[in-house]
Parts: C-alpha cells; sequence; structure tokens
C-alpha cells in the first residue's frame, strides 16, 4: 500500500509535532556528541579573579565567567543539559562544582548567570531597585497566559500595590483568625488516614495532605469550606487545579508547547481550560457569597474581601485566589510529605518531636484533642527545626530573575542589563563551608546560636528580600499543626529508601512518584 498519501491527511498540528519531535530528537543527539567531546572535567574553582583583565570594559568579569560549552544555536544553547528532568538537581550540583559560585549558561536565546554564593545571592536578592524583581521569559511562558497575578508581574509599581494590598491577609493577626479552620481540616486528615491505615500498614498519603492543605489554604483567602457550598465541590477544585498546573507546567520538558499556535491547538490546553472553567464557576458562586455577606459580619482581612474591599473587579480576584491556590498546593502539602519522609528515615527525631508535641498539647490544652493557639504553636521549636532542616536538604524551586539594569555583585563583577539570572537553593543549602556534612538531616543546624552566625543568604528555602515567600508564615503555622496532628495521632514509618525517592524539577522539586508510608495509631495522650 502506497503511505505516501495519507502523510497528507494528516492534520497540520500532527504534522508539525511530528516535524517538531523529529529535529528536537535530532538535536538533542548531535548536542549530546558534542557535549561529550566538549566538556571537560574541571576542578572546584571559586574564584574568577585570577584571570588578568585585559581592557577596562566594566564586563569583563562577566564576559570571563566559566560555564559548559553550549549548543551553537542559542535558541537551544545548554537546553538540553535540563531536558532530563530525573537528574536535573545533581547537574546543577556538579556544574557549581566544576564552575563556581558563578558561571554561565544559555538557553531560549537567554543568557543565565547561574550563583552559588550567598553574597551573589544577597546581591540579586535584596536588591529593591524594580529592574531586578521580574522573574523573566522563562518562568513568565510557564505560567499559564490565562492568569494575570502578582506573582509573574515583573516588578514596578503595579506588582508593589498589589503585594501591599495582599500582604495584609499573611500577617498573624489576620491568620489567626482562621485558627479553627486549621484544626478542622487536620481532624478530616486524622480521619481518613485512620481510615486508609485501617487495614493496611502501607500506604502513600500526599493526596490526603494535598486536600488537608488545600482546605485551610481555600478557607484562609476566601473565607468559605468549599464543601459546605456544594457537595465534593472542593475535591473537585482541587484535582482541577492540579490539572490546570500540571497541563501548564509540563511545557518546560515540551518546549515546543511554549509557542503559543502550537499550545492552543493541543489536547492539553482544551483540557486546561475545562479546568480552568470549572473553578471559575466554583469561585464565581463564593465571591456572590461573599458579597452578600460583606458589610454584615465582622472585618477579618480575608483575602477575598480585601480585594472586594479594594474594588478589585471579579475576573481579577478570581486570578490572584487561583494563583495564590496553585502556589500553595504545590508547596505545602510536598513539603509535609518530605518532613515525614526524613523522620520516618530518622525516628531518634521524630521521637523527639512527638515528646514536644504531648508536652505542648498536654499544657495548652488540658491533654485533650483539641487545638492549640498561634502563642502554643511557637513552643513547637524542634518539630520548627525538623521542617527547616527538610527545606534545606529539599528547597522547592529554583529561583530566577531578569535584570533589566545593571547589577553589581561584587567590586569585580557587574552584570549587564538584558541577561537572566538562576539561583538553584539547593546548592547554596549544601555548601560544606556553610553546612558541615551536608547531607547530613541534623535538624539542630537551626538553634538561634547556629543561625546567628551563618551567612543570612545560605538558606532561602522561601526566597528572601522584597520578593520573597508571601505565604511563608501561613505555610510554617500549616505545616506545624498537620505535622504535629499526624505525629500526635500515628507512629509514621517508611518502607522507601532516600534511593528509591528520586527528585524532579515540575514546577517544584517533588518526588517522581509519592512516597510510601507505614502508619500505626497510637494511644493520644
Ligand atoms: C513550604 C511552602 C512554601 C515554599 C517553600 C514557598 C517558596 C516560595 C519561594 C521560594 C518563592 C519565591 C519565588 C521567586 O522568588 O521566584 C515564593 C513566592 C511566592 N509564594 Fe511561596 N512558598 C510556600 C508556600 C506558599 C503559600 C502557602 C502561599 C500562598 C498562600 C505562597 C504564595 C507565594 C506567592 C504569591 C509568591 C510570589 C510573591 C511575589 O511575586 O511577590 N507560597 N514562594
Amino acid at each position: 500500500m502506497n503511505t505516501f498519501p495519507l502523510f497528507f491527511q494528516f492534520s497540520g498540528i500532527v504534522r508539525d509535532v511530528l516535524l517538531v519531535s523529529t529535529v528536537s530528537l535530532f538535536l538533542l543527539k548531535a548536542s549530546q556528541v558534542l557535549k561529550q567531546s566538549c566538556i571537560r572535567s574541571w576542578p572546584w574553582r571559586w574564584s574568577y579573579k585570577s584571570k588578568t583583565m585585559e581592557s577596562d570594559d566594566p564586563y569583563n568579569a562577566y564576559k570571563r565567567l566559566p560555564g559548559p560549552s553550549s549548543f551553537p544555536l542559542r535558541i537551544i544553547g545548554n537546553g538540553f543539559t535540563f531536558l532530563n528532568k530525573k537528574d536535573l538537581l545533581q547537574k546543577l550540583v556538579d556544574l557549581a562544582q566544576k564552575y563556581g559560585p558563578y558561571y554561565r549558561l544559555t538557553f531560549l536565546n537567554e543568557d543565565y548567570v547561574c550563583i552559588n554564593s550567598p553574597e551573589g545571592i544577597q546581591a540579586i536578592l535584596s536588591s529593591n531597585n524594580y529592574s531586578h524583581l521580574g522573574h523573566g521569559p522563562l518562568e513568565e511562558a510557564l505560567f499559564p497566559q490565562e492568569i494575570e497575578t502578582m506573582a509573574i508581574y515583573p516588578g514596578g509599581e503595579k506588582w508593589k500595590g498589589r503585594r501591599k494590598m495582599l500582604s495584609r491577609s499573611f500577617m498573624y493577626k489576620a491568620l489567626q483568625f482562621h485558627n479553627p479552620c486549621f484544626y478542622k481540616y487536620c481532624e478530616r486528615l486524622t480521619f481518613q488516614l485512620e481510615k486508609r491505615f485501617e487495614t493496611t500498614s502501607e500506604g502513600i498519603v500526599s493526596d490526603l495532605l494535598m486536600q488537608c492543605s488545600f482546605g485551610i489554604s481555600s478557607e484562609t483567602m476566601m473565607g468559605v469550606d468549599l464543601e459546605e457550598t456544594e457537595k465534593g465541590a472542593g475535591a473537585l477544585f482541587c484535582q482541577n487545579l492540579e490539572l490546570f498546573m500540571r497541563k501548564s507546567l509540563q511545557r518546560w520538558y515540551r518546549p515546543w508547547q511554549l509557542l503559543p499556535w502550537v499550545w492552543h491547538r493541543s489536547s492539553d490546553y482544551k483540557e486546561s481550560m475545562e479546568a480552568l472553567n470549572s473553578m471559575i464557576k466554583v469561585s464565581s458562586k463564593v465571591l456572590e457569597k461573599y458579597k452578600e455577606k460583606m458589610g454584615t459580619e465582622e472585618m477579618t482581612d480575608t483575602m477575598i474581601e480585601v480585594m472586594v474591599r479594594n474594588g478589585m473587579d471579579d475576573r481579577l480576584i478570581f486570578n490572584e485566589i487561583g494563583a495564590m491556590l496553585a502556589i500553595a498546593n504545590d508547596t505545602t502539602p510536598l513539603s509535609a510529605e518530605n518532613v515525614l519522609f526524613m523522620i520516618s528515615l530518622h525516628p531518634e527525631h521524630q521521637n523527639k518531636c512527638r515528646e514536644e508535641i504531648d508536652a505542648v498539647y498536654a499544657e495548652h490544652s488540658k491533654g485533650k484533642q483539641g487545638s492549640l493557639g498561634f502563642e502554643a504553636l511557637k513552643e513547637l521549636k524542634y518539630l520548627e527545626r525538623c521542617i527547616q532542616e527538610t527545606l534545606r536538604i529539599n528547597p522547592l524551586t529554583i529561583l530566577l530573575r531578569r535584570l533589566e539594569a545593571p547589577l553589581r555583585i561584587n567590586e569585580e563583577l557587574l552584570l549587564p542589563a538584558g541577561i537572566s539570572i538562576m539561583i538553584p537553593p539547593n546548592v547554596v543549602h549544601h555548601l560544606p563551608q556553610h553546612y558541615p556534612n551536608p547531607g547530613k538531616f541534623e535538624p539542630d543546624r537551626f538553634l538561634p546560636e547556629q543561625v546567628r552566625v551563618r551567612h543570612p543568604y545560605a538558606y532561602i528555602p522561601f526566597s528572601a528580600g522584597p520578593r520573597n515567600c508571601i505565604g511563608m508564615k501561613l505555610a510554617m503555622i500549616e505545616l506545624k499543626v498537620m505535622l504535629a496532628t499526624i505525629l500526635r495521632n500515628f507512629e509514621v514509618g517508611t518502607p522507601d529508601t532516600k534511593e528509591d525517592v528520586q527528585i524532579v524539577l515540575e514546577g517544584t522539586m517533588k518526588p517522581s512518584k509519592p512516597i510510601r508510608f507505614n502508619l500505626t495509631k497510637r494511644k493520644v495522650f
């Protein structure tokens, strides 16, 4: 049979995708061959000063920065280094070992400087200059274009105004108002975990952590329990959000989907739009209810309330809430799972946490199941150190910035406008000069006397400076309440080893498959 005419029956999009894939595969192979022949093993090189400067060009030091050789086409550049999501983190560590605190990369037509020293990180993250606050083309392209939100504004007055407005909702006082809701969702979590581990001793918990965290975040932001608006609405919203984000972020590994005309014709786009519309429907109902209630109830600085009060229109309100929920959903439950894994691998730390939790409950809730106030939560110091140490070993994001104005890193190094900056926190979090024996889980690294002598920018799980994580307080409170509830009710173990759990970068750095746990119910004192 002659298959040639059949080829022309393919729709345009299938043909385009085939073409792009074939060319990509060919370029991938060619770059691997080139890379193998070009990159030699370099020793640690933490100084570029030794090279003599040839002219008084202010960007001389920048131009002399080392870096891996790249594919001649700038659109590809070093892109293939990052295409395999499975060993990406290790690659970043290896590159830092070879090229030192500052090195250069190119991909998607953009020049990057990767910064791995706390001093360099401080120079960029602490800058108040609006021209240093944007995230750059990669992050902007990956974030769904349908959603306009503060999190992707490139800095400037618009970002500052929105950030100032929304910060109110994340202050201690505003969060405190929602204290009962934290425990309501944690009670549901305990019940679900009891049910799941009633007949089996081994299972996953990531889905239940996500539901719990989603409940807390959505109620603290929208002021309503979605489950009470319509049965199943909360779980459906959470599912749709997860699908929408997964489809958007997968484009990192399918760069052709970053081309709008390819993306808008794909079935992934269609599915993500269906999920988005379903979420908009639910949040419109919530907004309607909220507007009815306004003026009749006490002001609580809930996010939705702050935005309505400031006259934002419904579309923008949905965008901000959707983006916040997406970020919260992709970070807090993941961190809770990571902490559980760490203290399962290190039962001595789990026991210390549990002793502390039992003591704090005994003092503040008279030994009953009840809830702890925010002040009592502050006494969970050992648990807090375990969370901090977990976030050191497993930070969740890579930080990106684009320079719209030059940035001075130190006396020698001036970075020009028009380049991007990449900061992989996992590298700085493992520098032995700041964290001796960096692979070891040692919560006492976060004792106040140890923190005091460390460079403040050697620990950046929530980023730092004017554009740090707005939800940091909420996340830490949520993590403490969720973990205290679990450890109070269950002994936690895991059949997985550190080697079994492969971390991949998919928006955030997450295990390639959910971690397995063994939960045994314990008698609550
Ligand atoms: C353990 C949990 C969390 C971690 C590790 C985390 C980490 C981060 C990091 C590293 C950034 C900075 C990104 C950058 O500079 O490019 C960030 C920004 C942000 N985070 Fe979080 N986050 C967490 C939880 C949350 C929660 C619960 C919320 C909201 C409820 C939230 C909302 C945001 C927003 C809106 C931004 C952007 C801020 C801006 O552009 O001004 N995060 N987060």
